[in-house]
């Protein structure tokens, strides 16, 4: 393919992956030459309609303090801290493409280095249980302006509509809100206000959570820089946090999003929270095709 210029565009391949259908475009940096524009990038692989389709972009990377570096950018081009269900498929792509030797991976973010377990299945990984880290609790590590030593049950005035939500940092911000149904005018009337509500200075990942029993909920998600998407794994791991915080639910929950399960567990023990989920890799291509 050549540019209006006549010069030869480069090519870079790329591998679309899910994790409980929150899908991104996924770069592998150890071998593909990357352009310098990334949010421009990022936008337009994640267009359903004139790109690849997707979420967002992670670029998979070498690091100097982990087996690999994951670099992640929501489909409006912004880049976030963390991404859940992402990690699950890095570490299955640094596995299985060999980047990492063993399936026990090390993975450098924004929100520090993490270290996850990889389940195989045929000499490839299946399942993946990531060591997601310590909460943040106290409002400037959210960060949000509300005030209070942590934010539960917090009343936010949203267009003179009252909402109830609790604040949970997991590397990323997290509003979440309990309720007796994850509607539509929920998800997609109230998301967008709050992910830009003035009391979040950075933005917010806002998860509306139906509690089912002690054990269970089903959660539905409006992404920061993404919109809806059909899972959130930091968003699932703070409404883990929430629940306990706010005496839902148990420490150990099975969370039901549009795209998947996902098991939880926030260790009394270190206070670390756990998230196992699946990673799926879906086709490969080249990008401009
Ligand atoms: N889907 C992700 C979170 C992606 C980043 C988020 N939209 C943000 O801006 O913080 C997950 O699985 O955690």
């Amino acid at each position: 393919m050549t540019t209006p210029t006549g010069c030869e565009a480069k090519r870079m391949r790329f591998t679309k992956m899910h994790g409980a259908g929150n899908d991104y475009v996924y770069v592998n940096g150890f071998s593909e030459q990357l352009p310098d524009e990334l949010p421009s990038l990022a936008r337009a692989v994640s267009d359903r309609r004139f790109g690849v389709g997707g979420d967002g972009l992670i670029l998979i990377l070498p690091s100097d303090t982990a087996d690999v570096r994951m670099r992640m950018f929501n489909a409006d081009g912004s880049e976030a801290e963390m991404c859940g269900n992402g990690i699950r498929c890095v570490v299955k792509y640094a596995y299985d493409h060999g980047l990492a030797p063993q399936p026990v991976v090390r993975v450098e973010t924004l929100a520090g280095v993490l270290t996850a377990e990889a389940a195989l299945h045929d000499g490839k990984v299946d399942r993946v249980r990531v060591d997601m880290g310590e909460p943040r609790l106290s409002p400037p590590q959210i960060p949000t302006t509300l005030g209070g030593e942590q934010v539960i049950n917090t009343t936010i005035d949203v267009d003179g509509r009252s909402v109830e939500a609790t604040c949970v940092s997991m590397g990323n911000p997290h509003c979440v809100v309990f309720v007796d149904s994850a509607t539509d005018d929920l998800v997609l009337g109230l998301g967008p206000k709050l992910e830009k509500h003035a009391v979040f200075p950075e933005g917010v990942n806002v998860e509306f959570v139906e509690v089912l029993s002690p054990t269970e909920v089903r959660q539905r998600t409006w992404e920061r820089g993404s919109g809806e998407t059909w899972a959130c794994g930091t968003g699932a791991s703070a409404v883990c946090v929430a629940g306990v915080l706010t005496g839902r639910t148990e420490r150990r929950i099975l969370n039901h999003l549009i795209g998947g399960d996902l098991e939880l567990e926030w260790s009394a023990g270190d206070g670390r929270v756990r998230m196992t989920g699946p990673a799926v890799e879906v086709f490969s291509g080249e990008w401009p095709s």
